[in-house]
């Protein structure tokens, strides 16, 4: 790989000898891996595939999966490099914790939070890119999310509103993205010796927003695909200097993870408890990873939470339809129309008034002319939710994601139903005798066959 001549001075000069294998991992092969979903079923085909386990993640594999397989369409995998995964692990969530993930498109990280989190709590998931953060909300739906806000914000507006109200904050940091360059080979266009300083500035921007949204006692957990100090061990020693309530907390080294670099910022000992994530090391991708606690004291009065917004007929029409259902324990969130769409929202959710938010809760579906039409974000969140499903084959699978119209063995009660495949939740058929009318969403839909859906 062409790499930039100041690029390998740089990291000559800072790794000395062990500068050659470094730069030589740049011409090794790219890691693949994948994450299964704890919160779904496994299929036959995945477990054939989880023969590679990561040391660091109970739910990592190495490995690649396919974009257009049912698993990875109905979120029981997801698809992300092994190196990230290490993230997703040292910021793994409490039970019923209060989580932002500040820099979130399109949702690798998000997607392991939700993993833990096992719908509890709340999770804002947040992407400044009004392009990219549709990614994340397609993510987040495949990901069955009942806990979730998507907002679409600078972290300045989220910090107005959200003062100290989070115990775990993530910030994956965008970055001069030195540690993507063998997989990602544009990448190398936008190096040059001072992007890493730029982009030092833009984080310490994040930074100083994402602090005050902390609680006292919660985690902070900062994170780039980058080799380079300016952004990594010097910007964690900026951190301690300006925020000394601040402390950094040691991270488990295996598999080949590394302490970080001291001795490339002020020589602090403390920063080598974060850590470093180098391809001639570890079988993955450049990253570094720091997890801070923090010990400040100030509680910030809390704010008012979501209220309902339904009208009396929106009210009636929902009602009838959790009746048809079965739908018996929908908790925990807070029921909002916005226009002719219900959304579930988080009851832990705090009023928003000047934030842009991309998808206030989880979308159940849209009131028509006297009747309600439940979405397919419902449908794959339906795991116990004690709704009437009704199981079909994977050739039906392939016709279902083509739009098609498909007949059952035997018929079943007219009206919306479940459709199951291998014990995945894939979205919402209506049901008349043995006729299953489609309801998958029309921009999802394309010609699957056996060998292009195969995990
Ligand atoms: C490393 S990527 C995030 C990857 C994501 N966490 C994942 O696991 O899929 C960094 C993100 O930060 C966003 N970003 C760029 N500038 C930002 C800013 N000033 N404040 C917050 N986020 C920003 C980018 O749009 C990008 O989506």
């Amino acid at each position: 790989m062409q790499l930039p001549a100041a690029f390998i001075q740089k990291y000559q000069d800072l790794l000395g000898d062990e500068a050659l294998a470094f730069l030589a991992a740049f011409d090794g092969p790219v890691e693949k891996g994948f994450r299964v979903n704890p919160n779904k079923a496994t299929t036959a085909a995945m477990h054939a595939k989880m023969d590679a386990p990561i040391a660091y993640s109970p739910i990592g594999y190495y490995g690649k999966v396919n974009g257009n397989a049912l698993e990875h369409l109905a979120g029981a995998v997801y698809s992300q490099e092994p190196s990230a995964m290490t993230v997703g692990e040292f910021a793994k969530p409490e039970l019923g914790e209060r989580v932002l993930d500040l820099c979130a498109a399109p949702g690798g990280k998000t997607t392991h939070l939700l993993s833990y989190l096992q719908q509890t709590g709340l999770l804002v998931t947040n992407e400044i890119n009004p392009k990219r953060v549709t990614a994340l909300g397609d993510n987040v739906e495949r990901y069955a999310a009942r806990n979730t806000v998507i907002t679409n914000a600078t972290p300045a507006a989220l910090a107005k509103e959200l003062p100290g109200f989070f115990d775990r904050i993530l910030v994956d940091a965008p970055c001069s993205g030195e540690g993507m360059f063998r997989k990602d080979h544009d990448a190398i266009q936008y190096w040059t010796p001072d992007y890493p300083a730029e982009c030092a500035t833009r984080q310490r921007e994040i930074l100083t927003e994402a602090v005050k949204m902390l609680k006292p006692g919660g985690h902070l957990i900062y994170s780039t695909c980058t080799f380079a100090p300016e952004e990594d061990e010097q910007m964690m020693a900026w951190l301690l200097a300006t925020y000394p309530e601040f402390e950094l907390e040691a991270l488990p080294k295996t598999a080949g993870i590394a302490d970080a670099r001291p001795e490339w910022a002020d020589g602090n000992p403390e920063l080598a408890k974060a850590a470093r994530l180098f391809p001639h090391l570890m079988r993955g991708e450049g990253h570094f990873i720091a997890k801070l606690h923090y010990r400040g004291t100030d509680t910030v009065k809390a704010k008012k939470v979501v209220r309902e917004q339904l009208s009396a007929p929106q009210r009636q029409l929902w009602q009838a339809f959790e009746r048809q259902q079965g739908l018996t324990s929908l908790s925990g969130l807070v029921l909002q129309a916005h226009g002719d769409q219900l959304y579930g929202v988080p009851e832990l959710m705090p009023v928003l008034r000047k934030v842009k938010v991309f998808r206030p809760g989880i979308l159940l579906g849209t009131f028509k002319k006297n009747r309600f039409e439940p979405s397919y974000a419902l449908a794959l969140a339906s795991d116990g939710l004690g709704m009437t499903t009704v199981s079909i084959s994977r050739d039906q699978w392939q016709q279902y994601v083509h739009g098609e119209t498909f007949d059952l063995a035997t018929s079943a009660e007219t009206g919306f139903h479940v459709l199951v495949c291998d014990g995945l939740p894939v979205g919402y058929g209506k049901i008349v005798g043995k006729t299953v009318k489609n309801f998958f969403p029309k921009g999802l839909r394309f010609l699957a066959t056996p060998e292009n859906t195969e995990l």
